[in-house]
């Protein structure tokens, strides 16, 4: 059986031309030639070879190999990765060697055994592939550092919503299906798709994120489909792009919302074809991809509203998990708040910090317009700013100002959710004071309880 490979010949001699070809061909599946070596630029600007023999010397009677070693460097220069093999005349071996050390894979002496040429071709092959995989390892190892330097702990959350949402997790991320999160900013939409792929038998791969909302739309296509070196101006060298180095495991697309509609057509047929090409390049590259998408956005109004793809949205949305916010599950609050209470009081060498009892009623009862993240900052900020052990409400700097509950009223008539909000108000305003929320709103004391319970305060 033929190996799959695509190998260029480059001499100038034509019985050499055909005898290598007619020989090569049997072996392998596509071997091309050429006279001239000055149109090797033209040739290699549209095609990549996986091997090229190159001649080391063009004119008659010469044999310094100059030539050749003008060629190849010019090779290199094109394509980087280029893997080459010279082709020398039995008294310029010395050359040869040059060749290697400048950047040439191996040499074949003329006249050759066939044994001897293709056993050369194939450990060639194989190192010009490890090579390349090597790179490709360079290039996912940089992507994973910058990640790395990302604060992700595990998902906290006792709260039913967040039970289900973990229950999903882990049922989902056996599977190789497109999840769609969907949830408010600072919900932890990344932290899930992260579980998923930890949980997934893709977690000895790749967990690359992609935020689509801070890559300009110039750059979208060479960010996630990459790019040959000369394709544009700054395209300085070859680079994978990020659904290539994300192949064999999982890729996360945040703030898909944002694409534009040109954009979401790109990415529909990247994941229709599962295959991508990098720009400026012909072939095309099989990818391998578990897809999370995530966005803050109303996809489902923005299909009827046509910003939004609707072949798209079927694509992506196999599963999906929604998020509740923060104010939805306020009995998750305690618990995030001592946790990233004792993650910061060891970051920042504080001991034996608490909340005071009121303190937490009043943060508990605050509608966390920043969900999570939001929490996260105004924990820190407290702990590096409190003087005492015991953080108090006027330590959290609060994103809905310091009455904390989003002092625009409610945009409902609702009665209940009027009720609620008329009762959070209260207890801010009188620091989590019972009696005097209680006289404020002309309720009872027992009354207010009761709606505290009701309303999950
Ligand atoms: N349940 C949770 N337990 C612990 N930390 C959490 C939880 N949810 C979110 N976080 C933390 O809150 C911050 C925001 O989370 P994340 O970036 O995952 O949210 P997001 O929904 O992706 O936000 P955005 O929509 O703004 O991109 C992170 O620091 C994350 O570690």
């Amino acid at each position: 059986m033929k190996q799959n490979a695509k190998i260029l010949i480059v001499d100038d001699e034509e019985d050499i031309r055909l005898s290598m070809q007619l020989f090569l061909s049997q072996h392998f599946t596509t071997v091309q030639t050429e006279a001239n070596p000055f149109q090797l630029p033209r040739i290699l600007r549209n095609e990549e070879y996986d091997l090229i023999l190159l001649d080391m010397n063009f004119k008659k009677g010469e044999t310094s190999g100059k030539d050749g070693m003008m060629w190849l460097e010019k090779i290199l220069e094109l394509q980087e990765d280029a893997g080459v093999i010279m082709i020398t005349a039995y008294a310029d071996v010395k050359t040869a060697v040059n060749a290697v050390k400048t950047g040439a894979l191996d040499f074949v002496e003329k006249p050759w055994r066939n044994e001897r040429l293709l056993a050369t071709i194939h450990s060639a092959l194989k190192l010009n592939a490890s090579r390349k995989e090597v790179k490709k390892l360079e290039q996912q190892q940089q992507v994973l550092s910058s990640a790395l330097d990302q604060p992700f702990g595990d998902i906290i959350g006792n709260s039913e919503p967040m039970q289900r949402v973990f229950t999903l997790i882990e049922k989902v991320a056996k599977t190789d299906a497109n999840v769609l999160i969907l949830g408010e900013n600072g919900t932890g939409k990344e932290l899930v798709a992260r579980a998923i792929h930890r949980q997934s038998p893709r977690n000895d791969n790749v967990f690359i994120s992609v935020d689509l909302g801070a890559i300009p739309e110039s750059l979208f296509e060479s960010e996630l489909f990459g790019h040959k070196k000369g394709s544009f101006t700054d395209a300085r060298e070859d680079r994978a792009g990020r659904f290539e180095i994300a192949s064999g495991g999982s890729l996360f697309l945040d703030e898909i919302g944002n694409l534009s509609l040109p954009l979401q057509a790109k990415l529909l047929t990247a994941l229709q074809s599962r295959q991508i090409r990098r720009i400026g390049a012909n072939e095309f590259i099989p990818v391998d991809i578990r897809l999370v998408c995530a966005t803050n956005m109303p996809l489902y109004e923005m299909v009827n509203e046509n910003s939004f793809r609707q072949d798209l949205l079927y694509r992506i949305n196999t599963v999906e998990i929604k998020l509740p916010p923060l104010r939805e599950r306020r009995e998750d609050i305690p618990l995030l708040i001592d946790h990233f209470l004792s993650m910061f009081a060891k970051k920042y060498q504080k001991k034996d910090l608490s909340v005071k009892r009121d303190t937490m009623q009043q943060l508990r009862a605050y509608h966390w317009p920043g969900n999570i993240r939001e929490l996260r900052h105004a924990v820190e900020r407290a702990v590096i700013l409190s003087e005492s052990e015991s953080l108090e409400i006027s330590d959290f700097i609060l994103r809905g100002g310091p009455d904390g509950n989003g002092s625009a009223e409610p945009d409902t008539y609702n009665l209940a959710d009027l009720e609620a909000w008329a009762v959070r108000k209260a207890l801010t305003k009188h620091g989590g004071n019972i009696s005097k929320a209680a006289e404020e709103l002309g309720l009872t004391r027992a009354a207010l309880y009761r709606r505290l319970a009701k309303y999950d305060l």
